[in-house]
């Protein structure tokens, strides 16, 4: 029995029961499917799954679901032979609703009851149902050949072919605070972060407060020594006192190490949500051109290492000391009296210069910076270039940029580490000169019988104590402004507009047929410059196979681009089905339309993955059928490591026109309902590409597809025909009326 869209059909649960010769049981192992069932089914519990979803307030298409799905069961199934889907596991459904944002969970109940549903329900059949409600001895399921979308089913009726197994979910507290509450402004990228770690941050205080408590121990060790112990000679009093300073000691460190390993702790978990978030938002930027160098960016993440190493446990634990300063300050006050304001006294100067120089620092760290980032771009041309580097005699430029930046680069750096070393010793010297200070005054004290010995030794202890976090904290603000450079970095990286954007609604399209109106479009490269593409109207019905012709710079790509959705125009709509494509969700932009770009690029990994991009694809069936639509079947198929031929760093290990039979592999497993081509066959041989055209030809059957080109062969597949002239509609007409035109007028220039 298969999944129908339907929810519960209870005739098809007696049959299944009925042809066991049993009553249904609870543990039902469905038949192996073949994949177009297995794939039917899927689709059912996706919609069944989304229908849930809906009724708890999330709106999120079958599709999105079933893509979900399918990553879950591959993930579940990796290790079955032949990675047989048996069965969308209600597991699998719990998983998918998780992500959807839901908390979800599989439960098994020995009692139906009102208060379980609404929830999906597994029937001994291994059907899914989707129960929303229970009135009584009566079932609402959720059906969709019903006109109310629900079914009534009697409880007894139902009861004795359901499995007890439920899947549960329930709206997370975070939809409900997106949903309800204001929250106002979004939580910083990074310090957000920590916020999330308050409690770490909370008991690491605690146990700062402790251990500086303990670290009085010594001092008052001292002074007890040398006032009461000495002079009465008490051998049995000194090894008392002895003892409980150990014990402090002892104490004290075992605090520290537990505050060093919370604070561990929180730094990874805070590492791991910072750096999965920079990647999301890197990943989901939207492709404004020329708005940020990839070089920048690249140097950007990499520099998140200078910002983890400064939030190390350490600087953490420094910090964490600071406010105790004052717990030994109101120490030295309460022996020493008005000694105390040499110690304050030592502290300002301390810190002051450390915080002048900031400024400095801050230019220092960004002159140096800048130059590492344009190095390190220079580095990749070198390795990623090297044959055209050699080949056009370019190694001496190179060399000659990469030994001024590396003289730049060293030469601020060096000026930045002295200025960081000159603060360091300034702290230290000061804080030497603050004790000579405290033991002089002290001295004078004790001539004028106002102090103990012991007092000035506890002074002196006290004072190091004191003074020793803000020595810390000089190096520390030596080093915050690479931090904050860093961040900055990062900002641009966490801020930039993202192709998702977080406060808006889209509009979510499950088919997309592909009719494109553009109005007044005008898009520009440089904002100031000439408009790149300038066309006042055009409206392409769905289902039309359109040629844009054009020379080389003529906007072609540019258009293609755009109407991809992957630009934004600064001025104009363009519409899809008749939305604006701002307004489509971009997941489902990506599903409808189908890009292939005139450079197809590979990633390092196997040419499986390659295929795979969207790691959807379980079948090998389906990815050499890709192939061989492609013309790279026999190819791959007589390969000594076939699909496990390796892609090298970099994308090499294919020829430039293999490289393009990959893009075409990938559109065909991609299946959408527009296709966008860029020069498609620029790079295929004749063979191959009069072969594609044929295949074509019934492929792009009820597709929309927009195909820039410079070869007569793909034209055939073409109706209608675009020149573009500068970035204007120059011509647009029925394909053989505006080629006999451009043959007449070139015949005549002839
Ligand atoms: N990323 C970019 N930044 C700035 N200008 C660009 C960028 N890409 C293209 N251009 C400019 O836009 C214009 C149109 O380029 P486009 O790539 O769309 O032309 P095309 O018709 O596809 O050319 P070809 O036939 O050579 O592929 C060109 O003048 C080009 O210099």
């Amino acid at each position: 029995m298969t999944d129908r869209v339907i929810a519960f059909d209870i005739n098809a649960a007696r049959v299944s029961g009925a042809a066991d010769g049993v009553m249904p049981k609870a543990s039902h192992t469905p038949q192996p499917a073949p994949q177009n069932q297995r794939l039917a089914r899927a689709k059912a519990r996706a919609e069944l799954a989304a229908a849930y979803a809906g009724l708890l307030g999330a709106q999120v298409p079958a599709a999105d679901i079933l893509e979900q799905m399918l990553l879950a069961i591959g993930e579940a199934t990796a290790n079955l032979d032949g990675a047989q889907i048996a069965a969308i596991a209600p597991d699998h459904l719990a998983a998918v609703l998780r992500v959807a944002g839901m908390t979800a969970s599989v439960e098994t109940i020995d009692r139906i009851s009102p208060g379980q549903w609404p929830a999906l329900a597994q029937m001994t059949s291994g059907q899914m149902v989707l129960v929303t409600a229970q009135d009584g001895e009566s079932l609402f399921i959720y059906d969709t050949t019903c006109p109310d979308q629900r079914a009534e089913v009697p409880l007894a009726e139902f009861a004795p072919h359901f499995s007890g197994r439920i899947v549960r979910a329930r709206t997370s507290l975070r939809q409900l605070e997106e949903r309800h509450t204001d929250t106002g402004a979004e939580a910083h990228w990074f310090w957000g972060a920590f916020r999330a770690q308050r409690r770490a941050f909370v008991e690491v205080a605690f146990g700062s407060l402790f251990a500086n408590i303990l670290a009085v121990a010594v001092a008052l060790f001292s002074l007890q020594v040398y006032d009461r112990v000495i002079p009465h000679q008490s051998q049995s009093t000194l090894w008392v006192l002895a003892l409980g300073a150990g014990l402090a000691l002892v104490l004290e460190m075992g605090l520290k190490l537990a505050r060093s390993g919370l604070m561990d702790l929180a730094g990874r978990r805070i590492e791991l949500s910072v750096q999965t978030l920079l990647m999301e938002r890197l990943l989901g930027m939207k492709a404004n051109p020329g708005k940020r160098a990839p070089s920048q960016l690249f140097s950007a993440m990499r520099e998140f290492s200078s910002v983890r190493e400064f939030f190390t446990a350490s600087t953490i634990g420094t910090l964490a000391d600071i406010p105790f300063i004052f717990v030994f300050l109101f120490l030295v006050a309460s022996i020493g009296g008005s000694l105390v304001w040499v110690l304050l006294a030592g502290a300002v100067l301390m810190v002051v210069p450390g915080f002048l120089f900031q400024k400095k620092m801050i230019a220092l760290t960004q002159a140096t910076q800048g130059a590492s980032t344009r190095a390190s771009r220079l580095l990749h041309e070198a390795i990623y270039e090297h044959e055209t580097v050699n080949t056009s005699r370019g190694a001496d430029r190179f060399k000659r940029i990469w030994e001024e930046l590396t003289t730049l680069s060293a030469s601020k750096s060096s000026e930045q580490r002295k200025l960081a070393s000159a603060l360091t010793y300034w702290a230290q010297m000061v804080q030497q000169a603050t004790y000579v200070a405290a033991v002089v005054i002290g001295t004078y004290k004790v001539f004028a019988g106002d102090f103990t010995v012991g007092s000035i030794i506890a002074i002196g202890i006290l004072t190091s104590r004191t003074l020793a976090p803000l020595t810390q904290l000089a190096g520390t603000l030596a080093r915050w402004s690479n931090v904050k450079a860093a961040l900055t970095g990062l900002d641009a990286i966490a801020q930039a507009d993202q192709t998702l954007g977080a406060d808006r609604q889209y509009l979510r399209a499950e088919r997309i047929e592909g009719e494109y109106e553009l109005r007044h479009l005008d898009f520009r490269y440089d904002t100031d410059g000439a408009a790149t593409v300038e066309i006042p109207g055009l409206a392409i019905p769905a289902g039309q196979r359109v040629a844009v012709l054009g020379a080389n710079g003529s906007g072609k790509s540019t258009l293609l681009k755009l109407l991809a959705g992957l630009y934004e125009p600064q001025s104009g709509r363009i519409l899809l089905d008749g939305t604006d494509l701002g307004q489509i969700h971009p997941r489902d932009l990506r599903r409808a339309v189908g890009y292939l770009s005139q450079d197809v690029r590979l990633f390092s990994g196997t040419l499986r993955d390659n295929l795979n991009l969207t790691q959807l694809e379980r079948d090998e069936d389906r990815l050499f059928a890709a192939l061989d639509f492609a013309g790279m079947g026999p190819f791959v198929r007589s390969h000594p490591r076939g699909l496990d031929l390796e892609i090298r760093d970099g994308g090499e290990g294919l020829s430039v026109g293999q490289r393009q039979s990959i893009g075409w592999a990938r559109l065909w497993l991609h299946d959408p309902t527009v296709v966008i081509l860029d020069e498609p066959t620029a790079a295929l041989d004749t063979t191959l590409e009069t072969t594609l055209v044929s295949r074509l030809e019934s492929w792009l059957d009820g597709r929309t597809a927009i195909i820039a080109t410079h070869r007569v062969p793909i034209l055939s597949l073409t109706a209608r025909t675009l020149i573009l002239q500068n970035g204007r509609l120059a011509v647009d007409g029925p394909r053989d009326a505006v080629l006999a035109h451009l043959n007449k007028s070139k015949g005549a220039q002839g």
